[in-house]
């Protein structure tokens, strides 16, 4: 489990992120919301130790971030880091020489999956495409936890749609997933848990399951009331 405790963050004399509490389980695809500049991507730079922070605590399985913990979880950015002159394969062979976790059996099934070629070079591919190769980097290491900055944003329907099949496919297997977006509209069905952020604290966090359920609500139900008071 990831649990971030009472995390504040100040950039300059702006409070970011003024005690920012929720918990991420293993197994489960957590979902951090709110618009844009809420303090979405702090908390994951935080979560990763990318990013100092003022106050408060985040224990990945009850244990501070640490070198070792880099082998269980990975960032994925909102952009992809490979160089653009790199073909995807090119890009197989940086991130098995750099990570131990590489797992090349997995990135060749999502290669498949997402109908790429791995002789494509980067700078050629859509915006889509681009998405798909940056998500299928980080799926393939054997980590624990994946961290997903905007992973459906700017891009068209049809790949919104292929990256949610893989959400709820056997790729992601027992792991923790924490994401984050400013829209819910198409991904709602995929997420067991949402933290409603805004203004560097959250709103609210709950189970979209039980909701669902216990009070008939659905995700964007629970974040008009919430946002809209
Ligand atoms: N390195 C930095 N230096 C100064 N201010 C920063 C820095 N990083 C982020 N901020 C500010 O912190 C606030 C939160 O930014 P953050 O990127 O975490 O928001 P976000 O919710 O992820 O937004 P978006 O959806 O646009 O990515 C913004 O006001 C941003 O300008």
């Amino acid at each position: 489990m990831i649990e971030v405790k009472n995390v504040t963050k100040k950039f300059g004399k702006k409070n970011v992120l003024k005690g920012v509490s929720f918990t991420a389980e293993k197994g489960e695809i957590t979902c951090l919301i709110g618009i844009n500049g809420v303090g979405k991507t702090t908390i994951m730079k935080a979560i990763m130790a990318l990013t100092p922070i003022d106050g408060g605590d985040i224990l990945i399985d009850s244990e501070k971030i640490r070198k070792e913990s880099y082998e269980k979880i990975t960032f994925i950015p909102d952009t992809i880091t490979m160089p653009p002159s790199m073909k995807i394969k090119d890009a197989f062979m940086f991130m098995a020489d750099f990570y131990g976790g590489w797992n090349q059996l997995r990135a060749n099934e999502l290669l498949q999956f997402f109908r790429l070629n791995e002789n494509d070079r980067i700078s050629e591919l859509s915006k889509g495409n681009t998405a798909k190769v940056n998500l299928l980097l980080g799926l393939s290491l054997d980590v624990d936890y994946i961290l997903m900055d905007e992973p459906f944003s700017g891009i068209d329907i049809f790949s919104r749609e292929q990256i949610a099949e893989v959400f709820t496919s056997h790729l992601i297997e027992d792991r923790g997933v924490i994401i984050t977006t400013h829209e819910i509209n198409d991904i709602e069905h995929l997420i067991d848990k949402a933290v409603l952020i805004d203004n560097g604290v959250v709103l609210r966090e709950f189970n979209t399951e039980e909701v669902r359920e216990q009070e008939g609500k659905s995700v964007i139900d629970v974040m008009r009331e919430v946002y809209k008071g």
